[in-house]
């Protein structure tokens, strides 16, 4: 039974857990063992050590997995505190009672002697962007209320989300993973995808620059900082340069025309809080992901875009941008479509892949 799907990425680790919730007669010693023990531990909790958090809001419950029903928990921790997690997953006896876990991400493969050498567990590894999609595809169709998009982003009091309903004629579309880096994928079907582009410039880029110009020590912080920021202060836009539009070329004033191009100068630096600097760095990497998506999704033909990864959590500015951005540049004619469980499609895909290969 996959009792557990772990996604050990460059920043987080991310930790699926099932819980199955049906009665049923052939539950072995083993099994009613591991119900007691750590499902009491992780579902009674949502905070484990320093630096684990469970993801209440996002729990699944009356999920079908491996022909059982039950609820899903989402687990979250930093990927830097491995150490402190292999040992209080010894202490919990988390191990006991299952030999192997799915993993993916980069961390599957980096860490898996420490899983041996600390837990006596074998990691069962699967790719990551396969997980991804896997995760995503179940999540959609399990879950009615799984997409929304932002309508009316151009006014930002008016701006609210609105459910999207992506059951029907599904493919294809583009999902952007926007996680430490960025993947971007298109997908024609179930098991037809191709990864098409990819940039460095992502989630950790936003977290690392922010730190080093904020002083900032959390994501959390950072948003937070982001959010009482203005970015015309720091950033130079069209009107700085034209005066007003570039109407030629459908520039509008507003438009940033170069991100922090205000800092070359002594005057402007003196005048810029570190809440608009944390906003210019987030509008940066923001808008920089909407022009590859843009880019990405008019070269594949694809007019609907799914942005996932951890980088839009808490983090509705970024969402408005994308969804303003896709919909400003293609005319109305592209849309960006988020999903509530941003950054756990890949371990969720590993935890099914498990019941794929072992269901013989
Ligand atoms: N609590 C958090 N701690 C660190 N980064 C976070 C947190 N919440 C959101 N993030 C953002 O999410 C990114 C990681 O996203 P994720 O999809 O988990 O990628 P990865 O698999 O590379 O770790 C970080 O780079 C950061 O921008
Ligand atoms: C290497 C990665 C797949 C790892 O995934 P992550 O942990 O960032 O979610 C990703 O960071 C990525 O696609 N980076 C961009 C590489 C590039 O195309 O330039």
């Amino acid at each position: 039974m996959p009792w557990f799907g772990m996604d050990i990425g460059g920043t987080l680790s991310k930790l699926v857990f099932f819980e199955p919730k049906d009665a049923i007669s052939e539950k072995t010693e083993d099994e009613t063992q591991l119900m007691s023990n750590v499902t009491k531990y992780l579902t009674k909790n949502s905070a484990y050590g320093k630096s684990g958090h469970r993801d209440a809001h996002q729990q699944m419950d009356n999920v079908k997995i491996c022909n059982r029903i039950g609820t899903l928990h989402f687990i979250r921790f930093p990927t830097s505190e491995m150490n402190n997690f292999l040992e209080l997953a010894k202490r919990k006896g988390m191990a006991a009672s299952v030999s192997t876990v799915c993993a993916t991400g980069g961390g599957a493969f980096k860490f898996e002697e420490n899983f041996k050498n600390e837990l006596n567990l074998k990691l069962c590894k699967c790719d990551e962007l396969d997980s991804l999609i896997r995760g995503l595809l179940f999540t959609v169709a399990s879950n009615n209320n799984e997409c929304y998009f932002w309508s009316q982003c151009t006014e930002d009091e008016q701006c609210s989300t609105q459910e999207y309903t992506f059951q029907y004629n599904k493919y294809p579309f583009i999902v952007v993973n926007i996680g430490s880096g960025v993947s971007v994928l298109a997908v024609y079907g179930p098991n037809n995808y191709k990864r098409i582009s990819g940039t460095s410039i992502g989630g950790g880029t936003f977290l690392g620059l922010c730190s080093l110009l904020t002083g900032c020590n959390t994501f959390e912080e950072a948003i937070e900082l982001a959010a009482n920021g203005d970015n015309t202060k720091v950033d130079k836009l069209v009107r700085d340069i034209y005066g007003g539009s570039y109407s030629r070329f459908g520039l509008p004033g507003e438009l940033v025309a170069s991100s922090f191009g205000h800092m070359n100068s002594k005057e402007k630096r003196a005048q810029v809080s570190r809440e608009d600097l944390a906003r210019a760095t987030l509008v940066t990497i923001t808008n920089n992901i909407a022009s590859i998506a843009r880019m990405c999704a008019l070269n594949e033909r694809i007019d609907r875009v799914c942005f996932v990864g951890n980088f839009l959590r808490v983090n509705p500015i970024s969402m408005k941008l994308l969804s303003h951005a896709m919909d400003y540049w293609s005319n109305g004619s592209q849309k960006a479509i988020f999903l509530n469980h941003e950054g756990y499609f890949g371990a969720i895909g590993c935890l099914l892949s498990f019941d794929e290969r072992y269901k013989d």
